[in-house]
């Protein structure tokens, strides 16, 4: 099957923009089962990159793999321009990874874990003082910040996770499900620590298995499926694969209804609403050509709506969902 792959990051007419990570046909395998057939990725660097995918897709083998903790059967890798396979360590000196793994030690507290973090940076001991508080503060940790981390709640220890991470300010951070597990409130507020971190010029790679959080988040979504990446693109471009989007025209008099619906005979009635529903993937283009066609005719709805599919319904489709849905996207 064809892959729907979006444009990368390539500009129109620019050069293609520094790339965080970058990889091309990353193979793994465990026994007979392919876990990873050929993924390919080119990460910007500043942006945040979602890699969505069913329970078992693959998305922690390929963290795993990019922060060269497991090595890849097949393929190339750069992460922060050095090569996975090649200069690993360098690799590690770059990035931040935190997520399914949590590195925090119940034991001893969120403070302690953080100055432990320091030493292993070798950062000298009144600048690793500095830095945690620093930390501490920012998560909101520091009334917290003498108690064991084994009594910190999901959130709590997820932000020291993150907080633990930045000791070493790395430039690409991984964070394998973030907010799993996590309640709305938390899952917002990791939310927002992400953006501040992406504002600050870190570069974020996601894997999550909640739309929303990739559609709140991400600068590009990739979709893995059994292998490989079904399709990648902005939220946008990947709702437009599908069908069901259309644009709803709604009149209030109904006079100019009926006349649109003579006129219009493809569209889709609902009477009751005065609405009409013509399909249409949400373009530029294709708005456009549908205002030139409405104005040659004379229609004039008191209000235009563009709808397009959520990510549910591409993941849906993507993954697994209906025969019908997969063959949108072929
Ligand atoms: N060390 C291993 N040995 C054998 N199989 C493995 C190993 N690690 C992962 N797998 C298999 O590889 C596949 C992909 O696993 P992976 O954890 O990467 O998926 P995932 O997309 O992160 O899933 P989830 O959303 O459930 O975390 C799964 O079928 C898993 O059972």
């Amino acid at each position: 099957m064809p892959t729907p792959v979006m444009p990368t990051s390539r500009q129109a007419d620019g050069p293609v923009s520094s790339a965080a990570v970058s990889a091309i046909g990353l193979r793994k395998s465990y026994g007979d089962k392919v876990v990873l057939d050929g993924i390919d990725l080119h990460i910007p660097a500043g942006s945040v990159f979602a890699l969505l995918g069913p329970n078992g897709a693959g998305k922690t083998t390929t963290v795993q793999i990019l922060s060269t903790l497991i090595t890849a059967d097949g393929g190339q890798a750069q992460v922060s321009g050095h090569d996975i396979a090649a200069e690993p360590q360098d690799v590690r000196a770059s990035i931040g990874v935190t997520g399914q793994f949590s590195a925090v030690d119940g034991l001893i507290t969120g403070e302690e874990n953080m100055l432990l973090m320091a030493d292993l940076h070798h950062l000298p001991r009144s600048e690793g003082r500095r830095v945690t508080a620093e930390l501490l503060e920012r998560f909101d940790l520091t009334d917290a910040a003498k108690k064991p981390a084994i009594t910190y709640s999901g959130g709590m220890k997820r932000r020291l996770d993150i907080a633990m991470t930045l000791v070493g300010s790395p430039r690409i951070i991984f964070l394998d499900e973030p907010t799993t597990g996590l309640d709305p409130r938390s899952r917002h507020t990791m939310w927002q620590i992400i953006r501040e971190l992406v504002t600050g010029g870190v570069t974020v790679f996601l894997t999550t298995q909640y739309l929303e959080e990739a559609d709140q988040l991400a600068d590009r979504i990739a979709v893995l499926n059994n292998g490989t990446i079904a399709a990648q693109g902005t939220a946008e471009e990947l709702k437009r694969l599908i069908p069901g989007g259309h644009v709803r025209l709604r009149f209030t008099d109904p006079g100019a209804y009926q006349s649109a619906v003579s006129e219009l005979r493809e569209a889709t009635r609902d009477d009751e609403a005065l609405a009409l529903q013509i399909p249409s993937d949400g373009s530029q283009r294709e708005l456009r050509s549908i205002l030139d066609w409405l104005d040659s005719t004379g229609i004039e709805a008191d209000e235009l709506t563009v709808h397009t599919p959520d990510l549910d319904d591409v993941f849906f489709a993507l993954t697994g969902g209906t025969d019908k849905a997969q063959e949108a996207v072929r």
